[in-house]
């Protein structure tokens, strides 16, 4: 059975990154993404505004939404201070395969909590069965269309504070306008664009930051 191109990135990381180096496996996913096949990881340049967006927050508790080979949890992970933890959610067990095996890997396994499972599901249960009190920073790159059913699931479930960052990839390209329309015009965030372009292209793209005031 050929392999999937989720595969052959984990492969390339494999064999050109240093197993124990995040750094290392970002580039070269980076590397086999913008030379030999595209894949929707968040890139370099998005990736900039991810990290400082991250060391905003300086979470204790990260929740990342889409998985996908794991590109952005590795990134995310590496600036996680000392006992902090980053919960990924991926629903399609063949890209979680891949992402556990690449955060495995870059070495981050240790603060990385890789959830199996639709988002919906999970979102309810990060209290009781995750031990989660509130979240200091989402990460939305799932569907775009799940990005406010999952925003709306995660102020029900009392997962934010004030002060929680969230930070959308793709609200221009593939786009996100419901999410923007309703993080823009709730009195409860507080929120900034950051212009950017889609992953490994020169298209425009943008990123959200919408901050919980409680
Ligand atoms: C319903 C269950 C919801 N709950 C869920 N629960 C758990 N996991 C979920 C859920 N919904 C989805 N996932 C997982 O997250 C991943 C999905 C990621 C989606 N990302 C994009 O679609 C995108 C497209 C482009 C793009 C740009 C230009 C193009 F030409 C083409 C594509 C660029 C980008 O940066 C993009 O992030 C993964 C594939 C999928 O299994
Ligand atoms: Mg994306």
């Amino acid at each position: 059975m050929n392999q999937s191109k989720e595969q052959r990135i984990l492969n390339f990381v494999l064999q050109n990154a240093v197993r124990g180096d995040p750094c290392s496996v970002v580039d070269a996913i980076d590397k086999y993404c913008s030379q030999k096949e595209w894949a929707m990881n968040v890139g370099d340049e998005k990736g900039k505004i991810l990290d400082k967006t991250v060391e905003e927050a300086n979470p204790s508790v990260a929740l990342e939404l889409g998985t996908y080979c794991g590109y952005s949890a590795v990134r995310i992970s590496r600036l996680l201070k000392a006992g902090a933890r980053l919960l990924t959610v991926e629903f399609n067990p063949e890209f979680a395969a891949v992402a556990k095996q690449m955060i495995e890997f870059a070495g981050v396994q240790d603060k990385v909590k890789l959830l199996q499972g639709p988002s919906e599901e999970i979102i309810p249960q990060l209290k009781k069965k995750y031990e989660v009190d509130t979240l200091d920073f989402v990460f939305l790159d799932h569907w775009k269309d799940r990005y406010t059913p999952d925003t709306k699931l995660l102020q029900e479930c009392n997962l934010l504070r004030k002060g929680s960052i969230l930070l959308a990839d793709n609200v221009i390209f593939p786009g996100a306008p419901d999410f923007l329309n309703y993080v823009r015009k709730s009195p409860h965030f507080q929120c900034t664009n950051y212009p950017s372009h889609l992953e490994y292209m020169q298209v425009e793209d943008a990123m959200e930051k919408a901050v919980f005031l409680g």
